[in-house]
């Protein structure tokens, strides 16, 4: 327990976050027409090294020439153990309009990778007079990011979101895979000779949500790798969303829809809740903080779970 308030994150919908290769300026036009709530331009793993300086330049030219509607406009710089991503800020944050929302930040690995950042941003913002601040998101995708997460999720006021990549986290970690996200083989648990798979990914997840929830920042489930598997992508994004995440990261276009689906919450559910809500009303008027819905108990703590859900659907409503 503690006296104080834990923050509410950015009041806004993301759902779903569709990357798209810098390199590949053919498909901007086709993600500002997604159904996507937040799109995120790459220049990082997605673009080979010989592309790098062509790919900044589209997307600082796409930046200002796409119109991107609502959706929130975030590039994918460099890593900093990389001679690219100086680079990225400086040309990003002076030739690039202020359509730019949000710089993504990947392979953080504790606070002060935050805030070499931020201080470059800052510098250039303030030199520039460029009057929209940007913000910030991070990718946690090594073992060092894991273990500094609750540090990197209190680094800097500029960060809003913070996205599980599990490519470079089952890298990093040592994980006998080349599965990104989703159901491994190897990893089951065996009664009476069967196999029941478990989700090498949970503790990952769990982490990077409370870290996220005690900090007021969005978290969000990275990648899934084999877009061929709607269902698997389904399940993945079923489970992110039970544990507290509020979007996940579409690589192709065949995930957009399932992402929004997924993390928004369905009628029954939205009518479900409003239905606790309900019931703990007419509970409070007599007097009583728990009582009985089908048979199972709720009290005050199901007003909070309640709210989240109601909460969520009206954010996603309202957009
Ligand atoms: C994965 C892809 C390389 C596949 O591209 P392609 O072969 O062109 O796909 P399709 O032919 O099936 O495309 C069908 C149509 O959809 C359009 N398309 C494809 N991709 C996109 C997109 N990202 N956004 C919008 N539209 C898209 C095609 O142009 C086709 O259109 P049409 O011809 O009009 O029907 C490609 O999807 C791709 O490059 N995806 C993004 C890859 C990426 O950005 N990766 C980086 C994020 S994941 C990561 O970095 C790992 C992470 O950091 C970690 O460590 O976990
Ligand atoms: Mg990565």
């Amino acid at each position: 327990m503690s006296f104080r308030i834990q923050p509410t994150a950015p009041a806004r919908p993301n759902r779903c976050q569709l990357f798209g290769p810098g390199s590949r300026p053919a498909l901007f036009e086709k993600m500002a027409a997604s159904a996507a709530d937040v799109i995120n331009l790459d220049l990082e793993d997605s673009v080979a090294p010989a592309d790098k300086d062509i790919a900044r330049a589209n997307i600082i030219a796409a930046i200002s020439d796409v119109d991107w509607g609502s959706k929130l406009l975030s590039v994918r710089i460099n890593s900093l153990d990389t001679p690219y991503w100086y680079r990225d800020v400086v040309d990003l944050l002076e030739q690039a309009g202020d359509r730019l929302d949000q710089i993504m930040i990947p392979k953080v690995g504790c606070a002060a990778d935050v805030y070499a950042v931020d201080a470059l941003v800052s510098a250039i913002e303030a030199a520039k007079g460029r009057s929209k601040r940007i913000s910030f998101e991070v990718i946690i995708e090594s073992a060092a990011g894991l273990s500094h997460v609750e540090e990197i999720a209190a680094s800097s006021p500029r960060l809003q979101a913070m996205s599980l990549g599990a490519a470079d986290f089952a890298a990093s970690m040592g994980m006998q895979t080349t599965g990104i996200g989703g159901t491994q083989e190897n990893y089951y648990m065996l009664r009476d000779g069967v196999q029941h798979w478990s989700d090498p990914w949970h503790w990952a997840q769990a982490a990077i949500v409370a870290a996220c929830r005690t900090h007021g920042i969005l978290p969000v489930d990275g990648p899934f790798g084999d877009f061929s598997d709607d269902e698997g992508y389904r399940a993945q994004a079923r489970r992110s969303a039970t544990l507290g995440m509020v979007g996940k990261w579409a690589i192709h276009p065949k995930q957009i829809g399932i992402a929004n689906e997924v993390f928004t919450p369905s009628e029954a559910q939205v009518a479900e809740a409003r239905e606790i809500l309900a019931a703990m009303d007419a509970a409070n008027t007599k007097g009583e903080g728990a009582t009985v819905y089908k048979g199972r108990l709720v009290d005050i703590a199901s007003i909070k779970q309640a709210q989240v859900i109601v909460r969520q659907s009206e954010l996603i409503q309202g957009a």
